[in-house]
């Protein structure tokens, strides 16, 4: 599992200087998936970067950051732990690859490297289309480049999974497929992280065990899919209840 404990991220790019996350605590425990709700730049994002080792050079952090309780501070640490321990979707899947080999070399590198999954179960499970495996990571469409990056990310079979919007550029059918490929990786075990604006398909789907809402860089609420429904904020209750059902 990961966890977030007094965990405070400040950036500072030289012409802008702002703390993204401000004291967060966050459990992701094994065989869960915890969604991570919010508006769009409350800090998301940077959160999962924090808690798998991505943070950009310009963020500085307070607090700890702990996979399987033991804290992680250095790059070397990180490196060890991407190769089966941490598995990482990041928010644009073009960002998983090297832009100038095709996908299909690149999965089958990952495979030989640190390869649990073989490539074809592990696209199977992101539906990652097979036609497509040719081309350039640049010259895929954003749906399918970021399911192709899912497909990278199971093949080492990371017990922590965090997924940054994977299903912001898919169809209907293949979100809900995509979907529950995750809810799978949980029920195998696995602690998974979700980041999504996905919120009817982790409720209707019933994907989600727990849902955190960020707001402005703190964590604003938590609890099951319920309990998130039926809070009295107005806030919440038009994020969690968009359909007012
Ligand atoms: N690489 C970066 N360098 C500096 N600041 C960044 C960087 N990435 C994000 N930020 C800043 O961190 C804050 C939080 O951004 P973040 O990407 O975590 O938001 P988010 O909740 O994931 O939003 P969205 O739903 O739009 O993806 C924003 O103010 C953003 O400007």
């Amino acid at each position: 599992m990961a966890e977030a404990r007094g965990l405070t991220v400040h950036v500072d790019t030289g012409r802008w200087s702002e703390t993204v996350i401000e004291s967060v605590d966050l459990a992701v425990p094994a065989g869960r998936v915890t969604a991570l709700l919010g508006e769009s730049g409350c800090g998301k994002s940077m959160l999962a970067a924090a808690l798998t080792g991505h943070l950009p050079a310009v963020a500085s952090t307070k607090g700890d950051v702990l996979v399987n309780g033991v804290p992680v501070t250095e790059e070397p640490e990180w490196r060890r732990l991407r190769v089966n321990t941490v598995g990482y979707l990041p928010q644009s899947g073009v960002t998983a690859f090297h832009a100038e080999a095709d996908v299909a070399s690149q999965l089958r590198k990952t495979y030989e490297l640190r390869g649990v999954l073989g490539v074809e179960e592990a696209c199977a499970s992101a539906l990652y289309p097979d036609d497509v495996r040719h081309l350039l990571p640049g010259q895929h469409s954003s749906g399918q480049v970021q399911r192709a990056a899912l497909a990278a990310a199971l093949i080492p079979a990371p017990t922590l999974l965090v997924v940054d919007e994977p299903t912001a550029s898919l169809d209907t059918a293949t979100a809900r497929a995509v979907w529950a490929t995750l809810r799978r990786c949980a029920d195998a075990g696995t602690a998974v992280l979700a980041i999504s604006h996905d919120v009817n398909h982790l409720i209707d789907l019933d994907i989600a065990d727990e849902m955190v809402f960020m707001r402005e860089g703190r964590v604003a609420a938590a609890g099951t899919p319920d309990e998130m429904c039926e809070r009295d904020d107005p806030y919440l209750r038009g994020f969690f209840n968009p359909l007012g059902r």
